[in-house]
């Protein structure tokens, strides 16, 4: 099979309100970086399929012949996709050499490749192609790289198996698709977040398939077209840590303690319902600084929940004293343990305390920026 060359990419996210909560049915607000990763896709004629994964230090081919043997058993049920396929799961694991414990980030990352190509194009006729894959974002931060590498690996081969079309015209310099392929791209995303996250809430393939900002609950998406303009400080600790291995702590200790977690949960996802209704309000009145400290209060009273919650890291206490000394308010956005934090400006917040705190946080090591939220979701 001849596949088309492509371009995609899709861009990464923060959390500022309701992760971990959102895994288990409460309410997330969440919205596109200005970051993205970009995925390209090239044919082969030499009967092998690549991969090159430079942000991970990963670079596989194989030949065609070998992966055939992986798809024996798979049908063309291709729309039973809502559960993984535990039989593929389990010869991938197989194939690579991993069969039990928690995966790499290598092993993921080709585990999820694998896993979506098997999926797509394994009952038929299997093309020979390389994929590269290149991020703006760091990995493993909690700013949505899995999400944003299983989006680009989705959208790349629904395109190239002709699922979805390819929308650009020769003078277009990116495309969208419609509702329809996003939802397709979007579900086949959620799989490989499955293979990286273990147990994913899928907030983070919506953002990275339709961009902007959205609330999320229950695996239902519902658009935020009316906020304001938020100025973020985003500051990464580079304490490494894995999305999968946290969100398995947290469940854990919501089996252990199920009275003393719940409410927490409920009020993390009363701060998501909050910070909608008063974000909402900034919008449709004259923004004023009660808004503002609504909105800092919110983001304390979470950093301390997601401390109870177990995801915290003194990595990230600091982030927040070094901030608070500038009367700046921060809590961790993603899976926490580490990874990146996020930190609300205030409009008035003037470039000598953004600046002092951007080098207070860079004398701890950390990388720190300041970012516009909200922006376009994948394109082609
Ligand atoms: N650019 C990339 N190239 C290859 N794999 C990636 C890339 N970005 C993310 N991944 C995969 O996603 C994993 C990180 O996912 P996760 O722990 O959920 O962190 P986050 O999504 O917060 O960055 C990596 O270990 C790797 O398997
Ligand atoms: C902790 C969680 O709410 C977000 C994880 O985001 P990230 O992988 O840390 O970027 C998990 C999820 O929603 O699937
Ligand atoms: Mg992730």
């Amino acid at each position: 099979m001849e596949v088309r060359d492509c371009l995609v990419s899709a861009p990464g996210k923060a959390i500022l309100h309701g992760e971990h909560a959102v895994v288990h049915g409460k309410v997330a607000l969440a919205v596109s970086l200005n970051l993205r990763t970009y995925l390209q896709l090239k044919a082969r004629s030499d009967g092998k399929v690549c991969i090159n994964l430079p942000n991970i230090d990963t670079f596989v081919c194989w030949e065609l012949s070998e992966l055939k043997q992986l798809t024996s058993f798979l049908s063309d049920k291709k729309e039973e996709m809502q559960r993984l396929d535990a039989e593929l799961v389990k010869r991938l694991r197989e194939f690579i050499g991993v069969t039990n414990g928690n995966l790499d980030s290598s092993a993921s990352a080709i585990l999820a490749f694998l896993y979506i190509y098997l999926s797509l194009f394994g009952s038929g006729d299997m093309p020979s192609l390389t994929v590269s894959v290149w991020s703006e974002l760091p990995t493993g931060a909690g700013l949505g790289s899995s999400a944003a590498y299983s989006v680009c690996l989705a959208a790349a081969f629904l395109c190239a198996t002709g699922n979805i079309p390819t929308p650009l015209k020769e003078w277009e310099q990116t495309g969208r698709w419609c509702q329809e392929d996003l939802e397709l791209i979007n579900s086949w995303a959620f799989q490989g977040e499955k293979i990286i996250h273990g147990n994913p809430s899928g907030v983070d393939n919506a953002v990275g398939t339709w961009g902007g900002m959205l609330r999320f609950l229950a695996g239902k998406i519902i658009p935020l077209s009316r906020v304001p303009l938020l100025r973020i400080l985003l500051t990464n600790t580079k304490v490494p840590r894995s999305t999968k291995v946290l969100v398995a702590r947290v469940k854990d200790k919501i089996n252990k303690l199920p009275s003393i977690m719940i409410p927490v949960l409920d009020s993390v996802d009363a701060i998501s319902c909050t910070c909608e209704k008063v974000l909402t309000e900034m919008t449709c009145e004259p923004i004023t600084g009660d808004h503002y400290n609504i909105l800092e209060e919110l983001i304390d009273i979470n950093q301390h929940h997601l401390n109870v919650i177990g995801v915290g890291h003194p990595s990230l206490d600091t982030l927040c004293q070094v901030t608070a000394a500038r009367g700046l308010h921060s809590k961790l956005t993603g899976a926490g343990g580490g990874g990146c934090g996020i930190t609300l400006l205030r409009p008035e917040t003037d470039s000598t305390t953004v600046q002092g705190t951007m080098k207070d946080l860079r004398d701890c090591g950390y990388d720190c920026w300041e970012t516009s939220i909200g922006g376009p979701g994948d394109s082609v």
